[in-house]
């Protein structure tokens, strides 16, 4: 079909039309037209051609590709804190010295910073450049094609006739529009995609998540998706369903109506940690065979992770100083349990039962998260949450990422030491999908910790990691938790040496480590 034909068919009305956000590579430069923000769009085409259509919209236009406009204003405003304090348009304090990192990350500015002296004069002005009279009659200004709409959504196509205006893609943005860009605001573009992210909140299911930043306009990232369950990957190897079993001889109502009662009659506690101190003279024995030469545990005492209704000292619900105080696995009953649903071996399954806040954080740790309410030691606040990969896809998403992007990787390696298929050991990514657990950060004295908690025995590569509180947080103090999860023996020994991309710790605690991760 020849371009013009199919430009005739178009009947866009000012305010009514859409970009298609999944037809829009991704958005090249901003200014302003009659005091309104603009976006350029770099739109998909069917064949790879060096030049695609590229068209300038109003940003009511790009609702359907915010995220597109939000990874266009990160790189930006990195562009702009790189930028030699003599080029920077407005009155930002003087860049950070010696961050190369624009190069790591595409970027249409860090492209024109590279090649903009090149630039030859007849490609500065976008507007100068002359329409086809049916994109002009659309208020639409494209170079190398064409626009169309249906139902109220643009779409743009590569075509061309000697009539379409082109501009070459190595060209944008133009240092021309890259003085546009910086001196041009982008206000209305981050009040939309914080609006959309907080819309999203909204629908997360469980008590308000909120979200605060004193400090600039920015979101987290909107390439992101809340999710209460494990989204598995491909390749993750997952336990047959009919593997999972639950406790036989409990119910309901065994005295106190609290569920499972007896740590010997309930089967989930079959592979907890024996409660050492409990043990009986004449099983002391029989107990340390078992744990040199293996066999079951089943008939030593247990103990349930959490506090039930009948104790004055701690609220209901929160973690025994066994589990408190140690990296054992909690065992939680399941749908199998013959135990019901208010089991007092059952919590964490549940989800997240507090109010809690993301914020930005002063002092360069990006998102943080804090509770609406106050914590006492030992209460539950949420799971880590994300897509449950291979540890070889974990790897490759680490490798292809730069070192100095924040990481959401969780290794699920509880078991790493036992005599388990090493392969088959997942990582939860937390990145792109997961809950708002991703945004704790690290802390050397950290006020949470993070547990392992199980409703399968017999599955040692998929379990939970449950947040909860170590001590006593009053609402509104920052959550934290070890990143490096270490064993309460290993203590605080040394500073581990960086190797090459270590991440430099800024927790502020103390005894701080000094690196996040090595
Ligand atoms: C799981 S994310 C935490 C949320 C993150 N702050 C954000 O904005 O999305 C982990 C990343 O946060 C940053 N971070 C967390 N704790 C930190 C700390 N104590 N010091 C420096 N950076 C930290 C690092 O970039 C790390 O890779």
């Amino acid at each position: 079909m020849s371009s013009t034909a199919w430009v005739s068919r178009v009947e866009v009305r000012a305010g009514e039309s859409r970009v298609r956000a999944d037809k829009v590579h991704s958005i090249l430069a901003n200014r302003l037209k009659h005091g309104d923000e603009q976006y350029l769009v770099r739109w998909i085409t069917k064949s790879s051609t060096p030049n695609p259509p590229l068209s300038w919209h109003y940003i009511w236009e790009l609702s359907r590709c915010l995220e597109q406009v939000q990874v266009y204003l990160d790189s930006r405003e990195e562009a702009l804190g790189n930028l030699p304090p003599q080029e920077h348009p407005s009155k930002r304090k003087s860049p950070d010295s010696g961050d190369a990192d624009s190069e790591r990350h595409p970027s249409p500015f860090g492209r024109r910073l590279n090649d903009g002296s090149r630039e030859s004069s007849s490609s500065r002005s976008s507007s100068l450049v002359p329409l086809t009279g049916a994109t002009r009659s659309l208020g639409i200004e494209i170079y190398n094609g064409v626009i169309k709409s249906e139902y109220n959504i643009i779409y743009g196509k590569a075509a061309s006739a000697p009539d379409i205006p082109k501009l070459e893609l190595s060209r944008v943005p133009t240092p021309w529009m890259l003085q546009e860009s910086w001196s041009s605001k982008v206000d209305v573009a981050a009040r939309m995609i914080r609006t959309e992210y907080v819309r999203r909140l909204a629908k997360v299911p469980g008590p308000p998540i909120h979200l605060v930043n004193i400090y600039d306009s920015t979101t987290p990232s909107l390439r992101f998706k809340y999710i209460t369950e494990y989204v598995y990957g491909e390749g993750v190897v997952r336990a047959d369903p009919g593997s999972q079993v639950g406790c036989q001889k409990c119910s309901p109502s065994m005295s106190r109506n609290i569920g499972c009662e007896y740590t010997q009659k309930c089967d989930c506690l079959e592979f907890a940690d024996v409660d050492e101190k409990r043990l009986r003279e004449d099983q002391r024995a029989l107990y340390e065979k078992v744990m040199a030469e293996g066999g079951s545990t089943v008939g030593f005492p247990k103990k349930f992770p959490y506090y039930t209704q009948d104790t004055t000292t701690h609220k209901p619900g929160t973690l025994v100083g066994f589990y408190l105080h140690s990296r054992r696995m909690i065992y939680e009953c399941n749908d199998k349990c013959k135990c019901g649903n208010y089991c007092r071996n059952k919590n964490v399954q549940f989800g997240r039962r507090k109010e809690v806040e993301i914020f930005k954080t002063p002092d360069g740790r990006g998102w943080g998260l804090r509770c609406k309410e106050d914590l006492v030691e030992g209460e539950f606040i949420d799971t880590y949450r994300g897509e449950v990969i291979t540890d070889a896809e974990a790897t490759r998403r680490e490798r292809s990422a730069s070192k100095a992007k924040a990481s959401y990787l969780y290794e699920l390696d509880k078991f790493a030491d036992d005599n388990i298929d090493p392969s088959r050991i997942c990582v939860v990514d937390g990145e792109f999908m997961g809950g708002p657990t991703k945004f704790i950060n690290h802390s050397c004295e950290p006020n949470c910790r993070q547990y392992t908690v199980s409703y399968n025995k017999f599955d040692i590569y998929i379990y939970d990691i449950a947040l909860f509180a170590c001590r006593d947080i009053p609402a509104g103090e920052e959550l934290t938790f070890d990143y490096m999860d270490r064993e309460e023996e290993e203590g605080d020994s040394k500073t581990p040496e960086p190797g090459e991309g270590g991440v430099p710790c800024l927790c502020g605690a103390k005894k701080c480590r000094k690196w996040l991760w090595t």
